[in-house]
């Protein structure tokens, strides 16, 4: 274990760390950088220039302690699917480089670029990460609290690009009338459908065009998990000043977005902190938009209030997206990849009509499948055709109609070992019970795509490195237990079939 460190604030508002490191002798933030700079490398040779230029080439060190280290993303966006698709490769590695032991652990959050870090530096009187308060004089021009969106993100995610169909006309409608300004009727407003069905999609098309079209109108994009963190920085740290920035940089908007709400259902703080937002904006006559992957009336452990308040606006529902939709959607795939640069990429018709008859497929799935079958032929320089498509699609993940929950491993875990299912969640540490949430979390982890942070999160709320120690001991044991690993693999054979 690291030394205690000592942080303290720079000018700029960025933690830096006075006492060195016990083991490599550099202050943490210094070896943070050293850290990173392989773990970068490594991320550039493992994703491919494009997609870490795209998405993890844009992180940079905004803290650094004994014990965690903080990147920083230019937008939440950005932060969200770094979280959502790279941060278990970039845990990874970042463990293989670590020179502190036990490796640090590794957060992702929003927060300014590396340029406004930069002039940060010279400026001290920049916003914080949660936007300013304070009044505006005519010399001085506002301050900008619309989120930087990445040039990618702003080109890609827009209401152009998303092939709209019978499951989500309605949705792009209220986008419309949304980026319109013309519903003020309807507050808050919340998109709610399964993962990976377009709701971040949609939020980012909003904020982008509303940027584009109207620089004055103020809009903030947040998701939960950051309302959370910057809700627990302001609360912990920076006593009323920080209070205060942290409420004006939310209510000091005239569109405030905020994804992925159900994240901060079992947060009763911040919960409540969300409600007072709610209130307060909805009552000063701004614009909250929300999504989240159910209706505000299910989310488990949100309280009454929040709910009603969620659900008294309009509540609009993205709902799966048929084979039509799933077909056009391909169709546009292979269009932008031609775009791109590879004017050559062709997919027979029966192939296309394969990959997009599976049942249940998510258009992320979609992407994901396609990303797979175009990567393979290009590697490998073959032709993309039924058969290989067909090949591709027997993988675990796309395998079935039917998709591997985290839910449906759990209940298959609870009947092997004769548990129940609210054991899964339970605080209980008894090894009948401890063991075989194990075995759920390292079989979500295997035969999901879910983060482990979200993994955590549905067993009763742990954290991503409870999931991680599951992982490792349930491999080793596997390793070392021939009877186990015959269970397990019974488990997840069932689970396949
Ligand atoms: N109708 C659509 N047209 C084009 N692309 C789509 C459509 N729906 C979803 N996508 C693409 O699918 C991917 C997943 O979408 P997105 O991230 O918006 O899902 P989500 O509902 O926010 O998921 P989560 O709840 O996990 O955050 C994105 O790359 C998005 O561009």
């Amino acid at each position: 274990m690291g030394t205690v460190s000592n942080p303290v604030k720079s000018p700029s508002g960025i933690m830096t760390e006075t006492v060195p490191d016990l083991y490599t002798g550099e202050p943490p933030i210094q070896s943070a950088h050293n850290t990173w700079k392989a773990v970068d490398e490594d991320l550039a040779r493992a994703l491919g220039r494009n997609v870490h230029r795209a998405w993890t080439g844009q992180l940079f060190i905004q803290t650094a302690d004994a014990h965690t280290v903080t990147l920083s993303a230019p937008s939440s966006f950005v932060a969200s699917k770094i979280n959502s698709h790279y941060i278990d490769t970039i845990r990874r590695l970042w463990e293989k480089h670590d020179r502190v032991d036990p490796p640090r652990n590794v957060r992702v959050v929003s927060g300014p670029s590396k340029a406004s870090r930069r002039s940060a530096a010279a400026d001290s009187t920049r916003p914080s990460l949660v936007g300013v308060p304070g009044s505006r004089s005519s010399s001085s021009p506002r301050p900008s609290l619309q989120t930087p969106v990445s040039e990618l993100a702003r080109k890609r995610f827009t209401l152009e690009n998303f092939v709209i169909g019978a499951s989500n006309e309605l949705a792009v409608a209220v986008a419309r009338q949304i980026i319109g300004n013309r519903v003020p009727q309807y507050n808050p407003i919340v998109l709610h459908g399964a993962n990976g069905i377009g709701k971040t999609h949609i939020l980012h098309a909003i904020e982008a065009e509303i940027t584009e079209r109207d620089a004055d109108r103020r809009v903030k994009f947040v998701s939960a998990e950051d309302f959370v963190a910057q809700f627990v920085a302001s609360v912990r740290g920076s006593g009323r000043d920080g209070m205060s920035a942290f409420k004006a940089g939310l209510r000091d908007v005239d569109l405030l977005i905020i994804d992925d709400v159900h994240f901060i259902a079992d947060k009763s703080a911040s919960q409540e902190e969300l409600l007072h937002t709610i209130i307060s904006l909805v009552g000063a006559g701004r614009q909250i938009l929300i999504a989240s992957d159910r209706h505000p009336d299910t989310i488990e452990k949100a309280s009454d209030r929040l709910k009603s308040y969620m659900s008294s606006g309009l509540v609009c529902k993205i709902g799966a997206a048929d084979y039509e939709l799933r077909l056009r959607i391909l169709d546009r795939l292979i269009t932008r990849r031609r775009e791109q640069g590879h004017a050559g990429l062709a997919i027979p018709q029966p192939a296309r009509d394969h990959l997009a008859a599976r049942m249940n497929v998510t258009p992320r799935d979609l992407e994901g499948a396609f990303n797979q079958i175009v990567a393979q032929s290009e590697f490998l320089g073959t032709p993309i055709t039924l058969e290989t498509v067909q090949e591709t699609l027997s993988d675990s993940r796309y395998m079935t109609g039917q998709r591997l929950t985290v839910d449906r491993i759990q209940r298959s875990v609870c009947e092997a070992f004769s548990i129940s299912l609210t054991d899964m969640s339970s605080k209980r540490r008894a090894r009948a019970v401890a063991r075989p949430r194990q075995v759920a979390m390292y079989l979500s982890k295997k035969l999901t795509k879910r983060s482990l942070p979200d993994i955590g999160r549905r067993f009763g709320g742990r954290d991503h490195t409870t999931v991680m120690h599951a992982v490792k001991r349930i491999t080793q044991l596997r390793g070392d237990d021939a009877t186990f690993d015959a269970q397990i693999r019974a488990v997840e054979d069932g689970l396949k079939s």
